[in-house]
């Protein structure tokens, strides 16, 4: 499988900044594993002119369910697409807590993304009240059941295991704890999608660095990183994309 460092810009970014995936696009004319910028929605078709054929992909960080109407301030799988985007982010948790998204929600987004031809990047992970609680599993397999979709397959969707606990703090888990639930996530795949789990990438995210990406991407059915503040600068998001070229 082609694996994947996906860049999630969250709500940063300006038409300043569009000289970061410049300057990542020269860095990396030909990448080893697959590279994708999901930048502010305001920026897509802009970055997708910037770049013009280099070879990074695009994605949106969210999309209403449905593919058009009367649903002010939303973008859809659909507008995605037509600004240049190949990928979508859904079911983060800074959009489950800001705007209190449940799994359903997020499953019927994902079938949106589909019909637009989206790669949907399901995002998992628990709080850290839940791991001190010992439920982390139990949280990840229900969230994995009610947000995905019948149908899955290696090519429609990417699932991210983002602890919440791990964002944006610099706190990451041991990679004993990593390799548990991506090996756990596997199984769960499997048992519910037969061979198509296989190809079916999983994603670390949560406060990786170039520092600390070598180790994170060593781990047993880690396939790549869905990487927050050190995405934003071509040199850190460099570092990380290294890494998994090494991997
Ligand atoms: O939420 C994340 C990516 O979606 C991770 O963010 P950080 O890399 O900033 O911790």
């Amino acid at each position: 499988m082609k694996k994947l460092a996906a860049g999630n810009w969250k709500m940063n970014g300006l038409a300043a900044h569009l000289s970061e995936a410049e300057a990542l696009a020269g860095a990396h004319a030909q990448p080893g594993c697959e590279v994708l910028i999901c930048p502010p929605a305001t920026l897509i078709a802009r970055m997708a002119q910037t770049l013009g054929d280099a070879p990074i992909a695009l994605g949106g960080q969210d999309c209403h369910s449905a593919d058009s109407g009367a649903h002010t301030g939303d973008v859809s799988a659909v507008m995605l697409k037509d600004a240049g985007a190949s990928y979508v982010i859904l079911g983060h948790s800074e959009r489950r807590t800001d705007h209190k998204e449940t799994d359903a929600a997020v499953r019927v987004k994902t079938e949106a993304a589909w019909r637009s031809n989206l790669t949907a990047i399901v995002c998992i992970g628990e709080t850290l009240a839940e791991r001190e609680d010992g439920k982390t599993l139990d949280v990840v397999g229900t969230q994995m059941k009610g947000a995905l979709p019948d149908g899955c397959t290696a090519e429609n969707v990417v699932v991210a295991y983002e602890p919440v606990w791990a964002i944006g703090t610099g706190k990451v888990p041991t990679m004993e704890q990593i390799a548990e639930v991506h090996d756990f996530m596997r199984t769960e795949l499997t048992a519910r999608f037969g061979d198509a789990a296989a190809g079916i990438r999983l994603l670390y995210g949560g406060s990786v660095k170039p520092d600390n990406a070598d180790e994170i991407f060593a781990v047993s059915n880690v396939d790549g990183a869905l990487v927050g503040g050190a995405s934003l600068k071509a040199d850190d998001f460099g570092g990380i994309i290294g890494a998994l070229e090494r991997a």
